[in-house]
């Protein structure tokens, strides 16, 4: 049987002058996680904030008292260097690291400043994330193959394995795009092989496309303006739950 349904609003529709109510107030309508979308201006054509944000915000948000408890920050690094920020997110409040494949791999986002410490694998960055006392995740845009995954995925030792994998359901950098169904193949073909990992989508996710999502199996939902854009979010958050647990529990097609 897949996961749990795991809901996690992306604060990047939230309104930024008062983050930290809002923050709170989306845990209390029954978000599970919070999803902190950290883009640097390289990776992604866009910007939006860093550590001392994400310290100000946790102290909104009380730290989950289990791995992958209530009010876990799942942070969605859309940066071109995500080795170089682990300990400072650690240190900011994050509980879960999830960096882009294509980031950790790419000979730009090795080492713009020629740091060679920077460089690193997507093997090795999982295990410094876990080192660092977070668990790790690993994204893929759309234009980028799961088979690339397999090999991480089999990583012999559990500390150079993922803890969730995101298949980006939108190109990343912007909240409110078109959900592109066209990328649910990968979450199918990674339910499959896996049944027990935590398979998060992200981007376009709403009422209108969950059942899609949900079907391919995935069960970490990320909603952006779906949610606080919502005139009751915890009504929305229930209704993408709803539909994750009916699957997990009625089994898939
Ligand atoms: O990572 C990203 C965008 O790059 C997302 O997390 C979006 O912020 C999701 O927003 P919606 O598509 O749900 O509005
Ligand atoms: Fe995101």
């Amino acid at each position: 049987m897949a996961p749990p349904a795991i809901i996690a609003p992306s604060i990047l529709s939230a309104d930024f002058g008062n983050l930290g109510h809002e923050c709170s107030r989306t845990i209390a309508q029954g978000a599970d996680w919070l999803h902190v979308d950290i883009m640097d201006g390289h990776f992604v054509p866009n910007l939006t904030f860093g550590p001392p944000v994400v310290v100000k915000i946790r102290s909104h948000v009380a730290k989950p008292t289990e791995s992958y408890g209530k009010g876990t920050f799942d942070c969605h690094m859309m940066i071109a260097e995500p080795k170089k920020w682990v300990k400072e997110f650690k240190n900011a409040g994050c509980d879960l690291y999830c960096f882009h494949y294509e980031a950790a791999t790419s000979s730009a986002a090795e080492s713009p400043e020629g740091v060679s410490e920077l460089k690193t694998s997507p093997r090795e960055l999982i295990r410094y994330i876990h080192d660092n006392g977070m668990l790790a995740g690993i994204a893929i845009k759309p234009g980028t193959s799961v088979d690339v995954l397999w090999e991480i995925l089999e990583s012999p030792d559990a500390k150079d394995r993922p803890d969730m994998v995101l298949v980006m359901t939108v190109e990343p950098g912007f909240g409110g795009q078109k959900f592109m169904a066209s990328c649910l193949p990968k979450v199918e073909a990674l339910r499959t092989r896996y049944p027990d990992l935590n398979i998060e989508v992200d981007g376009g996710l709403g009422p209108g496309t969950i059942d899609q999502a949900a079907d391919a199996g995935a069960n970490v939902i990320v909603a952006g303006s779906a949610v606080f854009g919502a005139k009751d979010p915890a009504e929305v958050i229930a209704l993408l739950r709803e539909a994750v647990d009916k699957r997990s529990a009625g089994g898939r097609l």
